[in-house]
């Protein structure tokens, strides 16, 4: 129950912070229109009572006129005060799920199911949350104008506040309803987070080739409806028992209305009640019951509300203990050493296998690295552990002595140049995708055409081979990528080399990450590449900086001051490429494999 009214208290902070001014106006426009029922219903009755002798007319009028005009004032304002404070709050939302979702400084949480199903529920509902200062408000209205009602009903006998009571049945009815539902939702999410990625396979033009290749339609769309039936039917089952209920709690009220009716009529024949008061029940009456069925609607939203907000409090303590333990030290301006690892093991979170074990090896600074083996040897992971999304099991990663744990993460990625060979293809200008590999220098949305002037890009360019890319668009750097939004497509080699360019953006890393970033490209193109990528690794050598490389294609890694073979997780050679040939080991065996393909 606690943690209900600190959802809810999560929820009223929400408003509040997405726009102080405008939730206040909608608190107190809420109220007055909440009283301006009942007074109607006052006003008709000391009409009513007026008409047949009893108290003044013009006080009636004055009653019910002031009450119309609370009534329609207020809804005309609430109105527009509540959609902008509803986009206010979606706005602030989504900034807030975006922070959460890449606050932790790794990425372990996108891969834990019990998280990620967080996130998704929290994702798929969180617009939900944009009506929150309405729900808020309305149980707020419904609260005032019910005990107004009743303060009129009782002034005419107490037994009438029994009508009332018949209406809380109905809200227990629906609060448990919706209950039901929301238990039905959060077990059967996983169905829900697998119908979602089905659907998007089935959807995305780049799978297109392949789900008609391999003749998957009639599989997918079967499973997609089986997961359907999975995700539904427990939903559907939950809704109709709360349905049911509900009904019945509706047939009681209806009863209990007439029984009112009734009885005030017959406490009028004995002179106990005015013609006014006879009025007066029969107009709350009908508001007692629509008061019922908002409060109920109210209550199923609310309740809905408070189970996202409990997602997002439960996201932000996870994101604020992962913040927690995170080191504050700032990276070196330039590596003097380089980068140690000391007995580093690694074992993926809700795993049992180590992927890295007992890894002792030292990076010198201003060097190129290549790690090769085989697949799942353990590589990219190599490359996610000195990027930080993940840290070690055991073992410490030393950045010129200095515990990577301590250095802020933030920082650290600052000063890491990554390209890798599942890069991201965002669909902006090619100056844009291009700028992010350094998002200081992308272009302010105001500003004309800086990048293309600026020496960066042109040497990010050069360094990528991205040339003969940029130079086939129609508005060079200015042209929308990706057919989408209506831009250009390139070849998946294009792709890659807009990334290659977007990872030798950042000047003087400490570390550039390349994950197999000649995958996409033309043999051809990978020797070109070399140069460029020696030109690029010079650079990065001025200032200490580790150019890491991870490929499959040791003509690419020949040239590396050290490359490390990997093994099941576990380094079995290292070395440059002359010692490891003269050793005779796994590298050379593989190198005279590959080259002998080629002869
Ligand atoms: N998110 C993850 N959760 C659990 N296990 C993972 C995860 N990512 C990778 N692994 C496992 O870790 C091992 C090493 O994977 P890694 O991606 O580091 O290999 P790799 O050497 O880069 O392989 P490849 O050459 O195929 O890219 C593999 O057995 C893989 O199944």
């Amino acid at each position: 129950m606690r943690d209900r009214w600190e959802s809810l208290a999560t929820l009223v902070r929400l408003t509040f912070a997405a726009s102080p001014w405008l939730a206040t106006t909608e608190l107190v426009l809420v109220v007055v229109m909440a009283v301006a029922g009942p007074l109607q219903a006052y006003g008709v009755a000391r009409m009513v009572n007026a008409v047949t002798g009893q108290g003044s007319v013009t006080a009636a009028a004055v009653i019910l006129f002031a009450a119309l005009a609370l009534a329609f004032g207020g809804l005309v304002l609430s109105e527009a005060v509540r959609h902008r404070l509803e986009d206010g709050i979606e706005l602030s939302l989504q900034r807030e799920l975006l922070d959460l979702a890449t606050g932790p400084p790794g990425i372990g949480h996108h891969e834990q199911p019990e998280i990620a199903d967080r996130i998704g529920a929290a994702k798929e509902e969180f617009r939900r949350l944009r009506g929150t200062a309405g729900t808020i408000g309305s149980g707020l209205a419904v609260l005032v104008s019910t005990v107004t009602g009743l303060v009129l009903l009782a002034g005419i006998h107490p037994l009438l506040l029994l009508l009332p009571l018949l209406g809380l049945l109905r809200l227990w009815a629906s609060a448990f309803g919706a209950r039901e539902f929301r238990h039905a939702i959060t077990a059967t999410m996983q169905h829900h987070r697998r119908l979602d990625r089905l659907a998007e396979i089935a959807a995305h033009p780049r799978h297109g080739l392949e789900v008609r290749a391999f003749g998957l339609r009639g599989l997918l769309t079967d499973r997609i409806g089986e997961l359907f039936e999975q995700q539904n039917e427990p939903r559907w089952q939950a809704r109709r028992k709360g349905q049911l209920l509900e009904i019945a709690a509706r047939v009681l009220f209806g009863l209990g209305y007439g029984a009112a009716i009734v009885f005030v009529v017959w406490l009028a024949r004995e002179e106990h009640a005015t013609a006014g008061d006879v009025t007066m029940v029969m107009l709350l009456a009908p508001q007692t019951d629509q008061a019922a069925q908002r409060l109920s609607d109210t209550v199923r939203v609310l309740i809905a509300l408070l189970d996202v907000a409990g997602h997002l409090r439960w996201l932000r303590r996870y994101v604020g203990e992962q913040v927690a333990w995170e080191g504050a030290a700032q990276p070196p301006p330039a590596l003097r050493h380089g980068i140690g690892l000391r007995e580093v093991s690694f074992t993926y979170p809700g795993t049992q296998r180590p992927v890295v074990r007992d890894l002792t090896v030292h990076l010198p600074a201003g060097s190129t690295v290549a790690l090769v083996g085989d697949n799942g040897a353990g590589k990219t992971t190599m490359v996610k552990l000195l990027s930080r999304l993940y840290d070690p099991s055991a073992g410490t990663i030393l950045v010129d002595g200095t515990d990577l744990r301590t250095i802020d993460h933030e920082a650290w990625r600052s000063r890491i140049s990554a390209g890798f060979q599942d890069f991201v293809r965002y669909e902006y200008t090619a100056r844009e995708v291009i700028g992010l590999g350094d998002p200081a220098r992308l272009p302010a949305p105001d500003q004309g055409d800086p990048g293309e002037s600026d020496s960066a890009y042109d040497a990010a360019i050069e360094a990528g081979d991205a040339r003969a890319v940029i130079d086939r668009l129609p508005d060079g750097l200015d042209t929308r990528l990706g057919t989408r939004f209506g831009g250009a497509d390139l070849s998946g080699g294009q792709w890659q080399r807009l990334a290659l360019a977007r990872a030798f953006l950042r000047e003087r890393p400490l570390l550039v990450l390349l994950d197999e970033p000649a995958a996409a490209l033309d043999p051809e193109s990978e020797h070109a590449l070399l140069d460029r990528f020696n030109a690029a690794s010079a650079a990065t050598r001025a200032t200490g900086g580790i150019t890491l490389l991870v490929s499959h294609r040791l003509s690419t890694v020949r040239m590396a001051d050290l490359i490390l073979v990997f093994d099941e997780g576990r380094l079995v050679e290292a070395g440059d490429h002359d010692t490891l040939i003269a050793a005779a080991g796994a590298y050379a065996e593989l190198f005279e494999l590959q080259a002998s393909a080629y002869r």
